[in-house]
């Protein structure tokens, strides 16, 4: 068990900033996802977490002791990569135990270790197989117990599951989730795939630019997106831009109440915050399509001018296409220049809920 502290850290490649003044605590058994797009710097964080690329600016510490200076074999991090890099001449037992026989520890000892390993990620009669023989799934579970034989204090998973399908993928990171917390284990994951982060984190770190817009617990994200960014990163939202004035919405479909100072705003409403009803009045809204997913429907609306937005409605009602609807936001956000500028008190009512833990 280990508390990890990242204070100011940035990498610059060149010009150009691939990390930027991160700073973080992640507490001693926390599970922290790094998510964000593609070049957002989550890679380039793990990496100089674990040693494989050295900070330009700023410190990072285990248990209060700067690490920053170390190289990776002195660090008591632990990191598998997206490509589990196996030794293909070795077998399983072998590859998890390479580490242990550098450090020059006792057969015996190595020995029980490595069964260990290969029980917590099941895998305890694989120990004579070469590599070779083994599925990509198993592959990254010789990976996985490569780095815990070692007791890594933090645990670093850059992407470990993205090249095996879906199915597999939601599978061993259930595997993963549970192992990190029967081991206690301190860890960073980094992943582009918001199910996962939604499905494994304690806290999401959503990164954009080398920067961070939000750190918080995932129904928190979900909940109250600190900027645009994050709404439409995390879950599905609709956005429809308008303009404020006296603190309504000039939107002709949405005239709602933001009370901010007048200008543009982006309007932003989740698809289960969105109802409809029927109209018949033209020029409001129509129905595109419906589907019927059994527990609820999410069905496509176009709005007079022309935006697409997405509603999830119960399954008893059949909105066919060409329809009229009214719809109406019961809960929603406000953001301007990428922040949030208000959010309505149905979201805050959540808010309340959540935090007394009714929902
Ligand atoms: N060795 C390097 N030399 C120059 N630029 C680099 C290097 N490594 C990363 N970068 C740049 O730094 C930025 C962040 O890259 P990084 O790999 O950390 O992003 P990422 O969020 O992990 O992306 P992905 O999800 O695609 O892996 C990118 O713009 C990338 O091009």
């Amino acid at each position: 068990m280990a508390r990890l502290t990242i204070k100011g850290v940035s990498k610059t490649f060149g010009a150009s900033f691939a990390v930027r003044d991160f700073s973080l605590d992640v507490d001693d058994g926390e599970l922290v996802c790094l998510l964000g797009p593609s070049g957002s710097g989550k890679s380039t964080l793990l990496r100089m977490i674990g040693g494989f690329e050295r900070p330009s600016a700023g410190s990072i510490l285990v248990d209060a002791k700067d690490i920053t200076a170390l190289p990776p074999e002195k660090r008591p991090t632990g990191m598998v990569f997206q490509s589990h890099a196996l030794w293909t001449h070795m077998d399983v037992f072998n590859n998890i135990a390479f580490g242990l026989k550098i450090r020059r520890m006792p057969k015996s000892e190595i020995k029980e270790r490595v069964e260990n390993a290969l029980a917590l990620v099941g895998l305890s009669n694989y120990g004579n197989r070469m590599t070779t023989q083994l599925s990509g799934g198993q592959q990254q579970r010789v990976a996985l117990a490569r780095s815990l034989v070692l007791e890594p204090k933090i645990l670093l998973l850059d992407e470990p599951f993205a090249s095996l399908d879906q199915h597999l993928r939601e599978r061993l990171r259930e595997e993963v989730r549970d192992i990190q917390q029967r081991l206690g284990i301190t860890t960073l994951f980094v992943t582009h795939g918001q199910d996962e982060a939604l499905a494994l984190a304690d806290r999401i770190v959503v990164m954009r630019d080398g920067g961070t817009d939000q750190i918080a617990p995932p129904d928190v994200i979900y909940r109250e997106p600190k900027t645009e960014f994050v709404a439409g990163f995390i879950g599905s939202m609709n956005f429809v831009r308008a303009n404020i004035r006296n603190g309504i919405s000039e939107h002709p479909d949405f005239p709602l109440a933001v009370p901010v100072e007048d200008g543009d705003a982006v309007l932003a409403f989740r698809p289960e915050a969105l109802v409809l009803s029927p109209s018949k009045t033209p020029n409001t809204a129509i129905v595109h399509r419906s589907i019927d997913f059994g527990t609820h429907r999410i069905v496509d609306i176009d709005l007079a001018d022309g935006a697409r937005l997405k509603a999830m409605t119960p399954p008893d009602v059949d909105w066919t296409r060409g329809s009229l609807v009214e719809p109406t936001a019961t809960a929603y956000f406000a953001f301007r220049d990428n922040k949030l500028i208000h959010q309505s008190a149905a979201s805050g009512e959540l808010q309340t809920n959540r935090v007394f833990g009714h929902v």
